[in-house]
């Protein structure tokens, strides 16, 4: 069984239609990316994916049981707040030093423990962020451009690191990202959507597509066209996008739209 299914998914916010029949699955074990311009609904699936948004109509089913540890793009703290990265881990539920130790070890931020939250780079602080996400033993990681800030270096670090997370423990990462380079080279899936599905499959393929080459471009930097790109819900051509439409498409012959979330989410 898929750990998400997300079934002919429409959704409307504030009377725009922001996800237009939207299918795609995370199968256990992968790493699945989805790019897409600004405001072409990227946040907006997370959201229906971690059950903080109900989708208008189509289904959104999760594996029984399943686990998500979402790591978000910022945090705000308090500058004026002492807090131990120990202690952050340990908000709002107490967790035990060997559990903190655990996390922290296997988002590579082992030695961070005592330092003051504050005091931490952007980089290291996404790692907490990803340790605490990793406090839950989630099935499926949740990242929404989790190294938004972060030089390429440093998201290159961070990406090997949920690389390794994955190898060692099966993981599934589902993750939105404007770096294209590293996206392309870490993911065994991409979905390119830009309201709909565009393009989806494994990044050779997505890479060489049309539709995503109208959206970024044909280079590797491609991801500077991101920003410059103008993203009417229009913009692919649709009879063409037809054999593109679904990430994944299953008929289950009914509406699950009213289904209450199955599964635990952590949220970091
Ligand atoms: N609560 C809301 N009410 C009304 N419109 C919203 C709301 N949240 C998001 N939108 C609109 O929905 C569209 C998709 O937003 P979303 O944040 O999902 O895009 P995105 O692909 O994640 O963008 P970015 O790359 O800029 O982060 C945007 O046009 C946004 O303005």
């Amino acid at each position: 069984m898929s750990l998400i299914e997300i079934d002919n998914v429409t959704l409307h916010l504030g009377g725009r239609l922001v996800l237009d029949d939207v299918s795609m699955t995370v199968e256990p074990g992968e790493i699945v990316t989805i790019v897409g311009p600004n405001g072409s609904g990227k946040s907006t699936l997370m959201k229906v994916v971690i059950g903080a948004l109900q989708p208008d109509s189509g289904a959104v089913i999760r594996k029984p049981g399943l686990r998500i540890g979402y790591v978000p793009q910022k945090l705000h703290i308090d500058p004026t707040l002492p807090l131990t990265v120990r202690r952050f881990l340990s908000l709002p539920k107490r967790v035990s030093n060997e559990a903190a130790h655990a996390a922290l070890d296997d988002a590579g931020a082992g030695h961070l423990c005592m330092r003051q939250m504050t005091d931490l780079s952007g980089g290291q602080f996404q790692r907490v962020l990803l340790a605490r996400a990793l406090l839950s033993e989630p099935d499926l990681l949740i990242l929404d451009e989790a190294t938004q800030g972060l030089d390429q270096t440093g998201s290159a670090d961070f990406y090997s690191q949920i690389e390794r997370l994955r190898q060692n423990k099966g993981v599934a990462v589902l993750m939105v990202s404007h770096e294209l380079h590293v996206v392309m080279s870490t993911s065994d899936r991409v979905i390119c959507l830009n309201g709909h599905v565009c393009c989806h499959g494994a990044p050779e393929h997505v890479a060489s597509a049309p539709e995503y080459r109208a959206l970024f471009g044909t280079g590797t930097h491609g991801a500077l066209a991101l920003y410059r790109h103008d993203h009417s819900l229009d913009h692919c051509d649709h009879d063409h996008a037809q054999d593109h439409a679904h990430a994944h498409t299953h008929d289950h012959g009914q509406n699950h739209s009213q289904n209450q979330p199955q599964d635990k989410v952590t949220s970091a």
